[in-house]
């Protein structure tokens, strides 16, 4: 039987899982050596040259190039009154590499960047690759302390930095300073080109000054080789302290490629920016809107009125967005809505999305997909593809199948479902657990100066995720949990997203999340932190006997906290922050 079997998995099951990882770096190493001899014994056929007639490293440099030509006149990017086409975009990325290397940018070194979603964002998505760079876009929620851990990690020799987090990268620089560490080149991003007098004194350089700079003759630094790489970008640090995440040229490529698939989007698309750019380079769309010649629109903060009046203005026809932020949208006053002109389609990822989110915000014009994937997977990974004849179901049944996370996208090899230890895939049964794992060229490099967790992800020649899904008959995956979020109370496995999704029904429930609590009777139970609806009124044992009506007894939430849910940049919840709290509860028993 499975080692995650829906009931029969228990604690000293769950460390077996931990431990046996020490064995997957030898059978890493183990596979390497199996793939270099697949190689030495491979004669090409006579007569066939790979040469620069019929061999490219692909690179997302090649979409903007062509954008430039295919789409010059048509806008690229809109920031309330900036607006640049492809052909200006072009130029002002050649200019900005050409600059980056007169300051002494070489192939291989990093620049960092820490700005919110404005015009510069998607510019250095191609003008630091243009210097043969590797753009690190860091988290804009970060404070100057964790700030200077990556900068110092990564060992970024430049740092762009958007004039309204001048005072975190000061702060992160400062703290460098004061450990006697090489910082970086801070390049200052104001609003405009038009800088204000401020900007104008201030003692760093800053973005108009690069660009004036830098020659628009300059001849890009395309890859050497595909494998060369494109971006470091941290994990979300949900679970733990963020990774430093190495994606390469052709995955970058491949996977931009596929995400405007999963989007649907057909040539010259309107997208709205309202995730972050810094999230997987935007989830790699930076660069596929750039092979459609579609127009970036850029938010700096997002909020439901913004993303109404944007869609009305700007005619946008995609956006993307974690659950988080469906959730902000549909219980935004009806004051902030606007009727939606035509059907917007909205991706969501980067969380569970509740069924009962998809309903409501389908209900206001927009047509959901729902993609998952990790950071370690360039972002988007699976889909929930939808099949017509799912059309006509009855409406529970459709948002059950949407709230799956699908099948892989066409930039990867493949996504299963597998027992860690054995790895052996778990039968289509919907029931039967194990951990989700990926192969293909869509999965990142490795982590920065980490050989050893590099190893341990890779162990057994598949990217495990550490997600905890099933795989129904029909192939789709559903995840159940996270390895670190699952509860395990009296020996059973209490899925904490099965639990979220019955609170989320409640209709006094704006948000939820369910972690374990430790105790001293059943190890752990589970405890639920509630945020309720404006004009509702709840107490603890509502919501516990509603989850009782709803689910098995002893997967309803002993303990009920009433609060805010804390949350990252990119709208995770934070659970180890809830974790904790619960925690400092003690026992209940
Ligand atoms: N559609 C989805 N449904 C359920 N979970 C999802 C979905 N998309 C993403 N996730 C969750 O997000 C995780 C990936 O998050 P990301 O790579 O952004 O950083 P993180 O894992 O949160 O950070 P850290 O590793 O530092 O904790 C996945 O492993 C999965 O648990």
């Amino acid at each position: 039987m499975s080692q995650f079997s829906k009931r029969s998995s228990s604690l000293s099951s769950l460390s077996r899982w931990f431990f046996r990882g020490q064995n997957r770096a030898q059978n890493c190493r183990h596979l390497c050596r199996l793939t270099e001899s697949v190689e030495e014994s491979w004669e090409p056929m006579k007569g066939l040259v790979k040469c620069s007639a019929n061999h490219v490293p692909l690179s997302p440099i090649s979409f903007l190039e062509r954008a430039a030509k295919v789409y010059r006149d048509r806008k690229s990017v809109v920031y309330g009154s900036v607006k640049y086409n492809w052909g200006e975009t072009y130029i002002r990325c050649v200019k900005l590499a050409s600059a980056l290397t007169q300051l002494g940018i070489a192939r291989g070194d990093v620049v960092a960047s820490l700005a919110a979603n404005i015009p510069a964002m998607q510019e250095l998505h191609f003008a630091v690759p243009m210097a043969g760079a590797v753009l690190c876009s860091l988290n804009t929620r970060h404070d100057a302390a964790m700030i200077s851990v990556l900068l110092q990690h990564s060992e970024a020799k430049i740092i762009f930095v958007d004039y309204q987090l001048l005072h975190i990268a000061q702060g992160a620089l400062d703290i460098l300073a004061g450990k006697n560490t090489k910082s970086p080149i801070l390049v200052l991003i104001p609003e405009f080109d038009n800088l204000s007098p401020d900007d104008a004194t201030s003692e760093c350089y800053n973005y108009k000054n690069l660009l004036d700079m830098g020659h628009d003759d300059f001849v890009s630094r395309h890859p050497k080789s595909e494998w060369d790489p494109i971006s470091i970008n941290y994990t979300s640090g949900t679970t733990s302290r963020p990774k430093g995440v190495v994606y390469n040229h052709r995955g970058a490529y491949l996977n931009a490629l596929a995400t405007i698939f999963l989007h649907e989007m057909t040539s010259m698309p309107i997208y709205l920016w309202t995730v972050p750019m810094f999230h997987c380079n935007g989830w790699c769309l930076i660069w596929g809107l750039a092979a459609l010649g579609g127009t970036n629109i850029c938010l700096r903060h997002v909020s439901p009125k913004q993303i109404f009046d944007s869609i009305v203005l700007n005619k946008v026809t995609h956006m993307g967005g974690a659950p988080t932020v469906l959730n902000m949208i549909i219980n935004s006053p009806p004051s902030d809505q606007r009727p939606l002109p035509h059907k917007v389609e909205i991706m969501t990822g980067g969380a569970p999305p509740p069924p009962q989110i998809i309903s409501k915000i389908e209900e206001l014009g927009f047509r959901v997909s729902h993609l998952y994937g990790l950071t370690e997977t360039y972002g988007p990974g699976t889909s929930c593809i939808w099949k017509p004849e799912w059309d006509t179901l009855p409406s529970e049944k459709r948002l059950e199948l949407k709230a799956r996370q699908g099948v892989q996208h066409i930039g990867l090899e493949e996504v299963d479902v597998k027992d860690s230890v054995t790895m052996k895939s778990v039968p289509a049964d919907g029931m039967t657990m194990g951990e989700i794992m990926f192969k293909g060229n869509t999965v990142m490099s490795g982590y920065l100066k980490d050989t050893k967790a590099t190893e341990e992800a890779f162990a057994g020649g598949w990217f495990r995720s550490g997600d905890l899904a099933v795989k129904h008959p029909d192939g789709y995956i559903e995840i159940k949990d996270r390895l670190k979020d699952i509860i395990i109370s009296g020996g059973e496995n209490i899925s904490s997203i099965e639990v979220e999704t019955v609170l989320y029904r409640h209709p006094a429930v704006v948000e939820a999340a369910v972690v374990g609590r430790p105790d001293n009777h059943w190890g752990q139970t589970p405890c639920a932190f509630v945020k309720v609806k404006e004009g509702f009124t709840l107490v603890a044992q509502d919501i516990i006997n509603y989850c009782r009506d709803n689910l098995p007894h002893y997967m309803a939430p002993r303990t009920v906290i009433f609060e805010d849910i804390p949350k990252t940049a990119t709208g995770k919840i934070q659970k180890f922050i809830l974790r904790e709290k619960a925690k400092a509860l003690g026992s209940l028993f």
